[in-house]
């Protein structure tokens, strides 16, 4: 609030010629008015708490140049157009900087819903803005993510092993190089070793190097993920997918901090913070003798568990709004938002890949959007969100999709992502083993 009472809002950039009852009311709710024409400069605060009007209502292309300038300097800035039937809507130009607006008026002028549209774009520029800026790598707002950074603080000074859990694609990388960039390890190494990915005759040697001859193709002495990783940080992800011989090693390691590389009785001191990720239950895995419970308990020190996207409320449409801003950046896109019905569709989704599956959506539906705002069927998601929303009402068709979901991924790492034994498996072809991968969003990883 200000010292007359009212609240104190961000600030709207106005490109046109506003009326007086428009600015006196966008002033009067609590927004500062700039205006812009083409020859102001506007030289820009860092964060949000700006919303631009583009008024085109007057057929004035003065400022259109301005407008494009912005527009391509402050990509992540909202945009309003307030347009008539006097609009050139199909200029080029004019054209152009509609669809980079979010949200549309036409004359004559409705206050109350403008002021309320401001407000939206303000509330949802600042909350990405905060979003981004305290640790670069997690954006999020929901108490998860607040949880999950706090945690990533106190873990970080240690060198003690961390073991982090959460389905597949909710960050459990993202959150092992924040701790590696917040500790005093930051300037060394961090290596992440998929260890689901490493063919099984050659794990030992991935893992701890191998001495020149120690097997038929082991031409030169060669360094293992682990030595590579000296003075740093390793993360173990998919840890519960090694094999017994492996683990047995591990824990030596984990034990002496010592390793040895395969064909070598030479002990080496290796200094490796270890982190270890796994989407599995390793609890379950150690009462099924598939993992040692000693290396378990080596690893599960400090824990770290990340629950999945549908857990995380508004989270799903800042990622969105975020995801959408960096592709922006590396390429050129029509879409500057997304529809209202696509963030009600995006809320009642169930994410099974979680923020990895949003990524890849919204990117492909960056590519595939023909407007300014992308839609539901852009992002291939459905309308309907009863099919998907109401955990408690969840569909056949839902539990169908995850059953499908589960069996090719756990297939897949089961046969070391080599398709055709999976395909042989599954009794499927190859390529409905990769249709499936690319509907269920998943990755088909190489060593
Ligand atoms: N909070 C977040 N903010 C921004 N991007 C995120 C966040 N969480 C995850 N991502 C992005 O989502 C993708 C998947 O993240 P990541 O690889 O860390 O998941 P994971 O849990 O390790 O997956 P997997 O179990 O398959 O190994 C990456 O592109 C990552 O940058």
């Amino acid at each position: 609030m200000d010292a007359k009472g009212s609240r104190r809002l961000g600030c709207v950039i106005w490109f046109g010629r506003p009326e007086a009852r428009e600015r006196h009311g966008l002033t009067e709710a609590g927004w500062q008015v700039r205006l812009a024409d083409g020859d102001t400069h506007i030289k820009l605060r860092e964060g949000g708490g700006i919303v631009v009007l583009a008024d085109l209502r007057h057929g004035d292309a003065r400022s259109l140049q301005a407008m494009q300038r912005l527009m391509t300097d402050c990509p992540g800035l909202p945009w309003i157009a307030l347009v008539s039937l006097d609009t050139p809507a199909r200029r080029p130009q004019v054209k152009r900087i509609l669809q980079g607006c979010r949200d549309f008026f036409s004359a004559p002028l409705d206050l109350p819903r403008l002021l309320a549209a401001l407000e939206r774009a303000d509330g949802m520029a600042l909350r990405v803005a905060e979003a981004i800026t305290d640790l670069p790598e997690l954006v999020g707002r929901s108490t998860v993510v607040a949880t999950l950074a706090a945690s990533l603080r106190k873990y970080a000074p240690s060198d003690l092993p961390v073991l982090i859990t959460g389905e597949t694609g909710v960050g459990k990388e993202v959150a092992a190089r924040v701790l590696h960039r917040l500790s005093a390890r930051a300037i060394q190494p961090f290596v992440a070793i998929n260890c689901g990915a490493l063919p099984l005759n050659l794990v030992q040697s991935e893992l701890f190097g191998h001495e020149r001859g120690a097997f038929t193709d082991a031409t030169a002495r060669r360094i293992g993920h682990i030595e590579s990783a000296a003075g740093g940080t390793v993360l173990l992800d998919e840890v519960g997918d090694l094999p017994m011989d492996a683990q047995t090693n591990l824990l030596r390691f984990l034990q002496e901090g010592v390793l040895q590389r395969v064909g070598s009785s030479q002990p080496i001191e290796v200094d490796v913070r270890v982190m270890a990720a796994t989407h599995m239950d390793l609890e379950q895995a150690v009462e099924a003798g598939r993992f040692r419970e000693d290396l378990y308990y080596r690893l599960n020190v400090l824990r770290l568990h990340i629950p999945p996207l549908r857990e995380r409320g508004d989270d799903v449409e800042l990622l969105a709004h975020r995801f959408l801003e960096c592709f922006r950046e590396r390429q050129a896109c029509a879409a500057r938002g997304f529809e209202s019905t696509a963030l009600r569709a995006m809320h009642a989704y169930p994410w099974p890949g979680n923020v990895r599956e949003l990524r890849n959506r919204v990117q492909r539906a960056a590519v595939m959007a023909e407007g300014a705002l992308i839609d539901t069927a852009d992002l291939a998601l459905p309308v309907n969100a009863q099919e998907h929303g109401d955990p408690a009402v969840t569909s056949l068709g839902v539990f169908r999709a995850s059953a499908e979901r589960e069996a090719i991924a756990a297939c897949l790492r089961e046969c070391r992502f080599n398709i055709s034994e999976c395909a042989r498996r599954l009794k499927i072809s190859r390529v409905t083993v990769y249709r499936l991968c690319k509907k269920h969003q998943l990755e088909l990883r190489t060593p």
